[in-house]
């Protein structure tokens, strides 16, 4: 076996998106083995509130500001290609065709309060096309983040979805525990913090997606943070000059709760700014991941927490091995990252080739105060790992954008080799932080040319190949400085996820196996995530399994009557839209001018 340790890489950081989740290590596999990748995109984030990070060996001084000491993070194996392979778990949702999107009437709704400048929560149960209708949103606000438009969400793998970053990173407030008046006095006082202050200053439209799992605690202390910005005593700052578009389904995953604290989360809706800020939600109710009604009926109860005696016996009775003519294996979820990495090192260690390893590295900073980072409080860090922006940019288009795509590691290559033969280098356009920037011009491709190392090649669904170098990924604190850094190639290993990472995806083929099911919503989200029952293996289904959380039942059931007067405005406004179809353009410009 050979193995490598990637020496600690210098320049300049590139744009970053936080995840709250913990993880450290970088794996991928040869072969047709999988290298898991979100959305189709050169790079899987790591992520998984469930884990806890492996303890990290110290070993050398490394030339970095500060204290630091690099710390090489648990080594991932890959393996070379040559020899006949087992079959690849192909997630094939991503080999299907993208379906053809044409909007709800309900999503419509939406789409049109928010061209109006309104703001707006809409929510749903999973698969009603919540993703779908953000990202026609964010086309409709011109695509791409700009001073105007923030595109964020809580989670840095929900961001990476969009094409945004995180609330976190965007808003300027670190982990967030910072009390907000301090914080505003900073971004008033220091001119470090000016970019952040003007960003709050000028946007004109916020985009939160997965708000399920942002802190209630959090929400108010960005609401103040907005209102002292902006010079009002208004919700968030006078919400009527600017438009809030909140996206989530509070059934699903909730906020993830501090390790080091011992105060219980809380939702976003539970935040005393919530009402005055977001107003009645926008239900959405019309499921399209899963075309079989029975099986919306029994999900939609779990949603709920309720196991009827149908959907027991439909879910126990699903715990045989599905067989797959074509050889494509299901995607394994399981509930933790123990599970998790057992799977995936048992289906590595069947592999026949020998392994490389690649090392990752941690390196601590400073804090706001200029204290150096201790490894206690850079592994809290670090859990919320960070991705480069422009990689998934891409992506946003709609249709094109595929969850849990899957690439292969075909071949290790060196990056001159690469740059020869035209193949593209993963994330080489965002670290030397300029647009349209040639890759041989990129300041980490011009190292690893020096260097002459290998690295891995994945050739993806779609064909293209794409070579991993290794890539910073930073957590900065207050003052813009980093607090702490990872080094790692982006790719895990992925025959099997976590069901936290699942979260927002759609598989045709999927194992589920809730035999460690810590969390409410947890075996929700994971069945979910199937689009039929003759794709869908469940291990261990009981009904102890499936729980929700009370205040969420309520929440619910107290709009539930918002969503029947919702209704009669989305009935009205797809009678609008009947008319308007049946229109010609010239009527239908005239008729949208007369407001009908
Ligand atoms: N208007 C639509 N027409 C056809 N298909 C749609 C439409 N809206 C959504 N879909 C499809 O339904 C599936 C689920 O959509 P999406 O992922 O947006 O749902 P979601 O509400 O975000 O789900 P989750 O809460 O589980 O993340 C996807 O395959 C998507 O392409």
């Amino acid at each position: 076996m050979a193995s490598m340790q990637s020496r600690p890489i210098s320049r300049p950081q590139p744009e970053i998106i936080h995840i709250h989740d913990s993880d450290s290590e970088v794996e991928c596999l040869a072969g047709p083995a999988a290298v898991k990748l979100d959305n189709d995109s050169d790079i899987e984030i790591l992520d998984d509130p469930s884990i806890t990070s492996q303890p990290l060996p110290t070993t050398t001084s490394h030339p970095v500001a500060g204290p630091s000491r690099p710390i090489p993070t648990k080594s991932p194996s890959i393996s070379t290609t040559s020899a006949p392979r087992p079959p690849s778990p192909v997630d094939n949702t991503s080999t299907a065709p993208p379906p053809e999107i044409k909007l709800s009437p309900e999503q419509n709704h939406v789409l049109e309060r928010v061209r109006n400048g309104r703001s707006v929560f809409f929510t749903g149960s999973a698969g009603t096309g919540k993703s779908v209708l953000l990202r026609e949103i964010i086309k409709l606000k011109g695509s791409s983040a700009s001073s105007s438009l923030a595109i964020t969400a809580s989670t840095g793998i929900a961001a990476v979805n969009i094409g945004g970053t995180t609330l976190h990173s965007w808003a300027g407030i670190g982990i967030g525990e910072e009390d907000p008046k301090k914080f505003v006095g900073k971004l008033r006082g220091q001119p470090k913090m000016r970019k952040v202050w003007e960003r709050w200053l000028n946007v004109r439209t916020l985009i939160i997606d997965e708000i399920s799992m942002l802190d209630g605690v959090l929400f108010d202390k960005l609401e103040e943070i907005a209102r002292s910005v902006r010079n009002s005593k208004e919700p968030f700052g006078g919400i009527q000059d600017w438009q809030l578009v909140l996206s989530g389904d509070f059934s699903q995953l909730p906020p993830v709760p501090n390790r080091n604290s011992k105060i219980e989360p809380t939702f976003a809706f539970q935040a005393r700014s919530w009402i005055r800020c977001v107003g009645r939600a926008v239900m959405l109710s019309k499921v399209f991941r899963q075309k079989d009604q029975d099986f919306v009926d029994m999900l939609n109860d779990l949603r709920f927490g309720i196991v009827t005696d149908h959907a027991l016996r439909t879910f126990q009775g699903l715990s045989q091995p599905r067989h797959y003519s074509d050889g494509i294996e299901p995607t394994e979820l399981y509930s933790t990252r123990y599970e998790v990495d057992k799977a995936n090192t048992f289906r590595l260690d069947a592999l026949p080739d020998q392994a490389r390893t690649f090392y990752g590295m941690d390196l601590p900073g400073q804090d706001a105060n200029g204290r150096p980072v201790g490894q206690d409080a850079m592994n809290r860090l670090l859990e919320r790992l960070i991705v480069p922006r422009s990689i998934t940019l891409k992506n946003l288009q709609q249709g094109s954008l595929v969850n849990g795509s899957v690439g292969q590691v075909i071949r290790f290559s060196t990056a001159a080799d690469a740059l020869k033969e035209g193949v593209q280098i993963g994330g080489s356009e965002q670290n030397g932080g300029e647009r349209n920037q040639r890759p041989e011009d990129d300041p980490a491709v011009k190292q690893n040319v020096q260097n002459g190392r290998e690295w891995p090649v994945v050739r993806f669904i779609n064909k293209k190949e794409v070579l991993f170098i290794p890539l910073d990924f930073t957590v900065d604190n207050a003052e813009g400085k980093v607090e702490a850094k990872r080094t790692q190639i982006p790719l895990i290993l992925a025959w099997s996820l976590s069901i936290h990472k699942s979260q927002g995806q759609t598989l045709e083929r999927v194992k589920v196996n809730l035999g460690k099911v810590f969390e409410k919503g947890q075996a929700y989200v994971a069945l979910s995530r199937a689009t039929s029952l003759s794709g869908l293996q469940v291990l261990h289904f009981d009904a102890s399994k499936v729980r929700a959380h009370q205040t969420v039942l309520d929440w619910y059931k107290n709009n539930a009557a918002a969503e029947d007067e919702d209704m009669d405005e989305v009935d009205d406004f797809a009678d609008d839209e009947r008319i308007i179809n049946e229109m010609d353009d010239e009527e239908a410009m005239m008729a949208y001018h007369d407001g009908f």
